[in-house]
């Protein structure tokens, strides 16, 4: 059997990401600290799960919500604004998505960003009535311009958006946006965000009714131990035990800290997972309100 034919009952769990490009790294980074490991098929397209019955297909990112919805991959890796243009590509047609968004990943942020000429006075999106936007989304573009009340001619364009203003073709646009430098360097300014955007993890609106489930919820469990510690660090301390209510406060991103007493009951010793960043003027902090030995560890793995 081919590595990538469909079928409708599996035992395998195969997973879409990017090929090339912002997300490929990150998502197997994110996949391999999940536990997986995988041989790379000569011609690169394909990896053949090792370590767990998951297999990746790499391909191009537009092409992920797709593969989902024929149920060529079950599970995908995509930025939202791809999915998003998909499902309302689906919605204006009255077809219902088949794939939705499983999890947020916290990589690959951007915004898809209504962007004016500099020399515009921006007041409202009323301002768009009768233009051109250029835009990679018009299904999003479209709906947004719905809720607006604005009529408006969407040109579509596949890429270098940010130019079309200064060709003729376009008075405005409509695209990515992440520092905003892209849009200075063609005298253009975001005025409005249509959407936040991340990578995702996309899968099917339903579940699994085969051996797939159980690895997708082994899979998810995994990732969510991932991405629940991602930014997280082990904060480590001892202190005076009346100075611990006030070192408490400087934690409000810690989870429940576990604390015991050493040396009798006067000084107790403090651990706690903090999702905030561990920075020294933080510590410094703590070390004025009581700290001493603070140690801040990093976190590899959590099983809750
Ligand atoms: N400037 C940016 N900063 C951060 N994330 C971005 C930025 N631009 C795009 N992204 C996110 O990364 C995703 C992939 O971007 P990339 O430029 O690699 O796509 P692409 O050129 O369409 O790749 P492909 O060849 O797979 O079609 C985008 O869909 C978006 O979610
Ligand atoms: O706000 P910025 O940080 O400048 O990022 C925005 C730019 O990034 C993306 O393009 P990319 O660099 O991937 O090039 P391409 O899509 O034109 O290939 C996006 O399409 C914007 O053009
Ligand atoms: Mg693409």
């Amino acid at each position: 059997m081919s590595p990538v034919a469909n079928s409708a009952v599996r035992d395998r769990l195969r997973i879409a990401i990017q090929k090339s490009g912002r997300l490929s790294e990150p998502a197997r980074a994110l996949l391999a600290s999940s536990g997986l490991s995988w041989r790379e098929s000569r011609d690169k397209l394909f990896c053949y799960g090792e370590s767990l019955p998951v297999d990746l297909l790499l391909v191009r990112d537009d092409d992920i919500p797709g593969l989902i919805a024929e149920g060529v991959c079950d599970l995908g890796i995509v930025g939202r604004n791809v999915l998003r243009e998909l499902i309302n590509e689906r919605e204006e047609s009255g077809k219902p998505a088949a794939f939705r968004e499983w999890r947020a990943l916290g990589f690959g942020g951007c915004r898809l960003s209504i962007a004016v000429p500099d020399v515009w006075d921006w007041q409202s999106p009323t301002q768009l009535a009768g233009k051109r936007i250029a835009t990679t989304y018009p299904n999003q573009l479209r709906a947004w311009l719905r809720t607006q009340g604005v009529q408006a001619d969407i040109v579509m364009l596949n890429g270098s958006v940010e130019i079309a203003p200064r060709l003729g073709q376009a008075d405005a646009i409509c695209d990515l946006v992440s520092s905003g430098a892209t849009l200075a360097a063609n005298q253009l300014k975001p005025v409005l965000d249509i959407l936040q955007s991340e990578a995702v993890l996309a899968g099917p609106a339903h579940p699994f009714a085969d051996a797939r489930a159980d690895l997708a919820d082994l899979l998810l469990r995994r990732m969510d131990g991932v991405l629940r510690i991602r930014d997280s660090k082990l904060l480590m301390f001892q202190a005076p035990r009346e100075a611990m209510n006030e070192l408490l406060q400087l934690l409000p991103d810690a989870e429940p800290p576990t604390v015991c007493a050493v040396d009798g009951a006067d000084t107790l010793a403090l651990q706690a997972l903090c999702h905030g960043a561990m920075t020294w003027q933080r510590l410094e902090d703590l070390k004025r309100a009581g700290a001493r030995g603070l140690m801040v560890l990093p976190v590899e793995r959590m099983l809750a």
